[in-house]
């Protein structure tokens, strides 16, 4: 299989990217982003329920198990849902890095079919940034962290401001969304400095 188009390789002047300091602790589950959200939410009934969690330096691990609402061919999960749960976990380095980054470009590689019922476990790295660019990948395998590659994933995130969601969304819920994520930051706080 060919390497990633060359729009996904860092350019010159890429630097390593960096784990920022308030950063959850690896091992700590990040919870939904958005309740509604289809991979992460858990009041979307046919979503991923896909679970985050931070990881050492700047990675990220998930997993969520592959229901019958997520069939492509019979018994075996659809790709775009697998895009999906890659999307998200890459999605999820936001947290670690603490940027506010969308999706620009996002390559995905199917190696083996995923059959419903199978937990999968996914595990995403920044891997370089390069002005408002995040170069990212990620790899989903079977069973646990040392299953066999199932799927594999290279990205290009790119930061914005929050008029984005503002802008373009619907903006009482972002509003809601982000006092919830400070309440969050605020009892992080108190955990590690009580
Ligand atoms: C979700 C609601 C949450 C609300 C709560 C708020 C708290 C948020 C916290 C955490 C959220 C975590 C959410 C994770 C969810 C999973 C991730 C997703 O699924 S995100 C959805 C899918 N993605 C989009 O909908 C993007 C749609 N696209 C755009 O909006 C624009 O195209 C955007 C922002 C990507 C770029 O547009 P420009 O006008 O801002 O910037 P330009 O100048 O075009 O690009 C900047 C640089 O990036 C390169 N670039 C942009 N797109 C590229 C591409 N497709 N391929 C290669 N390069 C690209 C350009 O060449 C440029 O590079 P040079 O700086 O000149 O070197």
């Amino acid at each position: 299989m060919s390497g990633p188009t060359a729009s996904l390789k860092p350019p010159t002047g890429a630097v390593a990217p960096e784990r920022h300091p308030d950063a959850p602790p690896p091992g700590e589950l990040l919870g939904p982003h958005y309740d509604q959200c289809f991979a992460c939410g858990l009041k979307q009934p046919h979503g991923l329920h896909l679970a985050a969690r931070a990881g050492e330096g700047a990675s990220v691990t998930a997993e969520f198990t592959i229901a019958s609402a997520h069939q492509g061919a019979p018994g075996l999960a659809h790709g775009g849902v697998l895009a999906a749960a890659l999307d998200e976990t890459l999605g999820s380095l936001n947290w670690i890095l603490q940027v506010i980054a969308v999706t620009g470009r996002l390559e995905t590689n199917f190696v083996r079919p995923v059959p419903v019922g199978t937990v999968l476990h996914l595990e995403a790295r920044a891997t370089a940034v390069h002005g408002r660019k995040i170069y990212s990948a990620a790899v989903g395998r079977l069973g646990g962290p040392d299953g066999r590659v199932a799927v594999r994933a290279t990205a290009l995130f790119v930061k914005v401001p929050i008029d984005h969601f503002t802008d373009h969304g619907r903006a009482a819920e972002i509003k809601a969304v982000l006092a919830q994520q400070e309440q969050v930051k605020a009892v992080r706080a108190l955990e590690v400095n009580p």
